[in-house]
């Protein structure tokens, strides 16, 4: 089939019945649910993206093994050219979300891809695992499904290993082998988006220790499948909010799901990797499954910070309050730090790296640093939009309030903003930046950026640690060995 558009993805959703619980409810009707209808609408834009001429031969390209037109998300890139082409995508998907969706469908695209290309690893502790991985890296390709994915363990006694917890199915673990494929049960999070896709990819973090072998575990499944529950955290907006006052959380909020496996059956062919806690500690680090895709998250989060910090300016520029030195340093340390994130990004493109099986990575010292960086750069752009708003945040009207005729005069009236600027292109704009940094929405969109990759002061460490691995550390050699020997010839001090 290869690229889906809108209308498809939605009929896919409207095909199956996945058990969402929200708010203490069922959600059975996931398309009319008011909390997921537009951020659905925002994600069959990206597949309708794929037909419309303006992207289609920016973001799709030809399938060589079928022949068939498929997304740029699930190629393997093989040349600095074919990373482009990936880039390209992330760029193009991420402008048309502001960067403030990090699940679109190419990120998990680009994980699939990057496990099925790395057959190698898995071929060293079971080839059928490799095989099983390659077919479905075909089937979503060739049926352009839409994946969540659950990698880390609940949050409930982090002092403990999975072994350790309460309940030897707290973690999600294996619980026996059948005929059919093998039997899960317990929880995994934090499935974003996760009611509104196709399917679910689980695998882990690195971190299992003797004695976690059946929580080692990779798969895959139908997000409807029997035995599985999607339970969703607070919506941080009911759907029913108005575009006018809301004009980014009406639209992008992307839902966060714990899922409870109760029982639940994995076909093998679906088995990518289990009870083998060597093998799942070092997929993540071996297999590029982590570089791939932080190469999407790198672009995604370098638009995020730039339109955050575009939102920034122009709230500052509306009130006339950029005529101040402190305002002009806050702001140009938001686009240097913008500058710094893009000049990352073409540093890991331009200097990328290449795999013994001619895989072609960004440079992986460059993304991490991104990923060192944006959890404290994006915190920052909301505070300093914060600070620029001051009062004036909470001053906006509703949208109701500029119908009313009568109080529209004192609307026009006082809340205007510098010369020029009409009191609806200023409440508009205070709008866009209370979503941002004002609102439950905003607040998740930088835990996001702290978090979803892993708590970044371990991740820091252990890039420190690969550091001090591979580093020389010549220049300190190099600087000392001018005083090689000196020690003996040092005149004795006289006191
Ligand atoms: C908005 C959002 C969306 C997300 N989406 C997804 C998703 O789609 N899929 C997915 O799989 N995951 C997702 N994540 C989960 C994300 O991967 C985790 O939040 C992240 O790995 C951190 O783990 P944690 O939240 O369990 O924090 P914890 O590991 O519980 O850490 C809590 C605190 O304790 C400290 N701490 C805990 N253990 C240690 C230790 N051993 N050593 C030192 N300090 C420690 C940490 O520094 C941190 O300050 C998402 C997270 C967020 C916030
Ligand atoms: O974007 C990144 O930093 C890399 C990355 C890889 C795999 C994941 O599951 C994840 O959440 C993040």
């Amino acid at each position: 089939m290869g690229i889906r558009t809108g209308a498809q993805y939605m009929e896919g959703l409207k095909s199956r019945t996945p058990e969402i619980w929200m708010e203490g409810r069922r959600v059975t009707d996931v398309v009319n649910e008011p909390v997921f209808k537009q951020p659905i609408q925002e994600i069959a834009r990206l597949y309708d993206m794929q037909h419309d001429p303006q992207y289609q031969n920016d973001i799709t390209h030809i399938c060589t093994e079928t022949g068939e037109r498929v997304n740029n998300s699930f190629l393997h890139p093989k040349s600095y050219e074919e990373m482009m082409a990936r880039s390209k995508l992330f760029e193009i998907y991420a402008k048309a979300t502001f960067g403030l969706m990090g699940r679109t469908p190419d990120f998990l695209n680009v994980v699939v891809t990057g496990m099925a290309h790395n057959g190698w690893f898995l071929d060293q502790y079971n080839p059928e695992w490799s095989v099983n991985i390659k077919n479905y890296y075909n089937y979503i390709r060739d049926n352009d499904l839409f994946l969540t994915h659950a990698i880390i363990n609940p949050q409930n006694d982090r002092s403990k290993n999975s072994h350790g917890q309460k309940d030897t199915f707290t973690h999600l673990g294996a619980v026996e082998e059948t005929p059919d494929g093998l039997v899960v049960r317990g929880a995994k999070m934090l499935a974003t988006l996760a009611p509104i896709t196709d399917e679910v990819i689980i695998y882990s973090f690195p971190g299992f220790a003797p004695g976690d072998e059946r929580y080692a575990l990779a798969f895959a499944i139908p997000i409807d499948t029997p035995g599985l529950k999607l339970l969703c955290r607070e919506p941080m907006q009911d759907g029913k909010r108005s575009l006018f006052d809301h004009p980014l959380a009406s639209r992008f909020e992307e839902m966060d799901a714990l899922l409870v496996f109760n029982d639940v059956l994995i076909p093998w062919d679906r088995v990518f990797l289990y009870n083998n806690v060597e093998a799942a500690n070092l997929l993540y680090p071996k297999t590029g499954i982590a570089q791939q895709p932080a190469h999407q998250s790198g672009v995604r989060g370098y638009i995020k910070l730039a339109f955050a910090t575009e939102v920034a300016c122009k709230l500052a520029d509306s009130i006339g309050v950029d005529v101040y030195l402190n305002v002009q340093n806050d702001l140009g340390e938001l686009v240097q730090n913008v500058e710094v994130i893009r000049s990352l990004l073409r540093v890991a493109e331009y200097e990328y790296e290449t795999t013994a099986s001619g895989e072609v990575m960004p440079n992986g010292a460059a993304l991490e640093t991104i990923r060192g960086m944006l959890p404290k750069m994006y915190p920052r752009a909301i505070e300093v939009m914060q600070v620029i708003g001051a009062g004036g945040l909470l001053m906006s009207p509703t949208g109701y309030d500029f119908n009313a005729p009568e109080i529209r005069d004192d609307i026009d009236k006082y809340y205007l903003g510098r010369e020029g600027v009409a009191s609806l292109e200023r409440v508009k704009l205070f709008k866009l930046a209370w979503d941002l940094c004002g609102e439950a929405f905003g607040q998740r969109l930088l835990q996001y950026e702290r978090y979803y990759t892993g708590d970044p002061i371990r991740k820091r460490a252990i890039f420190y640690n690969g550091h001090k691995r591979k580093a020389s550390f010549s220049m300190v050699d190099d600087a000392l060995s001018v005083t090689e020997n000196l020690v003996e010839t040092q005149p004795k001090l006289v006191k």
